[in-house]
C-alpha cells in the first residue's frame, strides 16, 4: 500500500534547501522520526519531472552507512509536491558543528577528523563505483551529517543538481557546469578544474573533501575571499595556511595531497582509503 502523507505527522520546519522545504516528520504507527522534504514540481517540464522520479528512485538505491538513507516518495498531485522521506540524523550538520567550535573556541579532536574523512570516503566511494556514478556535485559541511553515534552522513544526493534547476525551467544557465548551478552559497568548495569550466568529475568531490576536512581542524575554508573574482584565483593558486599547529603533520599532508590543484595527480579516492596514514589511524579508532 502506497504511503500517503496522511501516514506521518508534521513536528517542525527546519529549513529550505537548494531545492524545497525541509520537515521534521514522525510517522504515526511507529513513532519513528524522518526527515521529508518537500519539493514544489509544479512549474518543471514533462522531461525534469521524469528526471526528478528517475533520480529519487536511483537515490532509492543507495543504501551505505555513510550516506543519508532514502526510504521513499510520496507524490501529492494535488499540491503538485513530491515528498522524500530520509533518514532523520539526529546530531545535525557539520556547518552547525562548526560554527558551535567558532562560539566556543574549542577545536575538534583530531581522532573524528580521521574518522569524518574515512568515512565521507566511504560514501563516496560507494557513488563513484564504476555501476552508477552518482556524482555528489555539493561536498560541503552543511551536507555532512551525524547519527547519535557522531557517524557521518553524506546527504542531498544529485538532488539539489537536479532540483535547482527545477525553478528555472525554461531558462538555461549562462554557467553551464551543473556543480556551478548547484552551489547556492559561495563556492568556497569548488575545484580548480571546475573554475575553470571543465566537466565536474570524481576528483572534484575529493578536491571538496579536501577542503571540508581543511574547516573541520581551521574552522575556515582554505579558500575564502569576499568576491568571487579573487576567491576563484585563489583556488587556482591552491595555497593555503597550515591547519592549527595541535594538528598533527600526516594530516596536514593528507589535506594537501586532496588539496593537489592538478586533478589528474589528485589521489582518487581509493588511494585515501588505502594511505597508510588513514588505515593507521582507523586502525586505532575501529
Ligand atoms: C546550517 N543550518 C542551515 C542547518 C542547521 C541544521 N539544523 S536543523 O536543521 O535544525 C537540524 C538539527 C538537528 C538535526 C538535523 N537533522 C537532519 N537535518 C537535515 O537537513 C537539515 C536541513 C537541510 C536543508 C537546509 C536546512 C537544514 C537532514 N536531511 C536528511 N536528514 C537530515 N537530518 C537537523
Amino acid at each position: 500500500m502506497p504511503e500517503r502523507i496522511e501516514d506521518y505527522e508534521v513536528l517542525g520546519i527546519i529549513g529550505t534547501g537548494s531545492f524545497g522545504t525541509c520537515y521534521k516528520v514522525r510517522k504515526r504507527n511507529t513513532s519513528h522520526v524522518f526527515v521529508w522534504k518537500a519539493v514544489d514540481y509544479g512549474s518543471m517540464s514533462e522531461e525534469r519531472k521524469k528526471l526528478l522520479v528517475s533520480e529519487v528512485n536511483l537515490l532509492r538505491e543507495l543504501r551505505h552507512p555513510n550516506i543519508v538513507r532514502y526510504y521513499d516518495r510520496i507524490l501529492h498531485k494535488e499540491s503538485a509536491t513530491i515528498y522524500i522521506i530520509m533518514e532523520w540524523c539526529v546530531g545535525g550538520d557539520l556547518a552547525t558543528m562548526i560554527t558551535k567550535c567558532k562560539r566556543n573556541n574549542t577545536y575538534l579532536e583530531e581522532a573524528f577528523i580521521w574518522r569524518a574523512l574515512y568515512q565521507t570516503s566511504r560514501a563516496l566511494q560507494a557513488c563513484h563505483s564504476p555501476g552508477r556514478p552518482v556524482l555528489h556535485r555539493d561536498i560541503k559541511p552543511a551536507n555532512l551529517f551525524l547519527d547519535s553515534d557522531f557517524n557521518i552522513k553524506l546527504g542531498d544526493f544529485g538532488l539539489a543538481r537536479i532540483l535547482t534547476n527545477a525553478k528555472d525551467d525554461d531558462k538555461e544557465d549562462e554557467n553551464d557546469s551543473l556543480y556551478a548551478q548547484t552551489v547556492v552559497g559561495t563556492p568556497y568548495y569548488m575545484s580548480p578544474e571546475v573554475v575553470k569550466g571543465s566537466k565536474y568529475n570524481r576528483k572534484s568531490d575529493v578536491w571538496s573533501l579536501g577542503c571540508v576536512i581543511y574547516e573541520l581542524c581551521s574552522l575556515t575554508p582554505p579558500f575564502s575571499s569576499g568576491n568571487i573574482k579573487s576567491l576563484t584565483t585563489r583556488i587556482k593558486g591552491g595555497r593555503f595556511e597550515r591547519i592549527p599547529s595541535h594538528y598533527s603533520n600526516e594530516l596536514q599532508q593528507m589535506i594537501t595531497f586532496m588539496l593537489t590543484v592538478n586533478h589528474e595527480i589528485r589521489p582518487s579516492i581509493e588511494t585515501i582509503l588505502h594511505h597508510p596514514s588513514v588505515v593507521t589511524h582507523i586502525a586505532t579508532w575501529s
